[in-house]
């Protein structure tokens, strides 16, 4: 049994789960950006760098890819709401297709902000996409493109996802339990 800080953790979904979601993905993504000559790829550090590298492996179309670094949960299980840029993309994005991708979409609060602040710099197309989705609760009115699987309200860990920073490097996605 799996434990964080003397916390048990209850599998939520498998690693052949997540890398069979994965892949049809990546499918829906080339679909999408089949005419684009280079898409630019913006990961949200730290929780999407193994989704991240697992995506872009299922894109088989010419990118490039950058990081963008956020921070708004700390130690806590729950968001500050004081979204902190902790270093910006490298690259131009001024009519270049990009595709934002992070771990997970909770109250939405990360993810509607960091859009905002990558459209105003006038991407030709913009779209987000999130290994989970934790709808319920939801704070603010946004959705990703694409969305690997809706999951309850519960505090995950594993794959990217961490608890104090704990927890990122396991396979799978697990609940820590009350
Ligand atoms: O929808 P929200 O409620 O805003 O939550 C989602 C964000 O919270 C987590 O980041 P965190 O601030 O924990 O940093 P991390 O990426 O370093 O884990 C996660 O990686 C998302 O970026
Ligand atoms: O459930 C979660 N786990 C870890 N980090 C998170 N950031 C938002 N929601 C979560």
């Amino acid at each position: 049994m799996e434990t964080i800080r003397g916390k048990r953790l209850s599998l939520l979904i498998k690693e052949e789960d997540i890398k069979k979601r994965v892949k049809e993905l990546g499918r829906e993504v080339e679909r999408d950006f089949a005419t684009s000559k280079e898409l630019i790829v913006v990961g949200l550090l730290k929780g999407a760098f193994i989704f991240m590298a697992d995506l872009v492996r299922e894109i088989k179309l010419p990118l490039k890819i950058d990081f963008l670094w956020v921070s708004s949960y700390g130690q806590s299980m729950e968001s500050s709401g004081n979204i902190k840029i902790v270093k910006d993309i490298d690259v131009d994005i001024e009519g270049r297709e990009v595709l934002l991708v992070d771990d997970i979409l909770d109250t939405g609060l990360t993810l509607k902000e960091i859009y905002e602040f990558l459209r105003i710099r006038n991407p030709s197309k913009l779209k987000t996409c999130v290994l989970l989705d934790k709808k319920e609760r939801r704070k603010v009115d946004f959705n990703a493109d694409y969305v690997g699987f809706e999951v309850p309200n519960l505090f995950l860990v594993g794959y990217g996802l961490d608890w104090g920073e704990l927890g990122r490097n396991l396979p799978g996605v697990y609940a820590v339990e009350d």
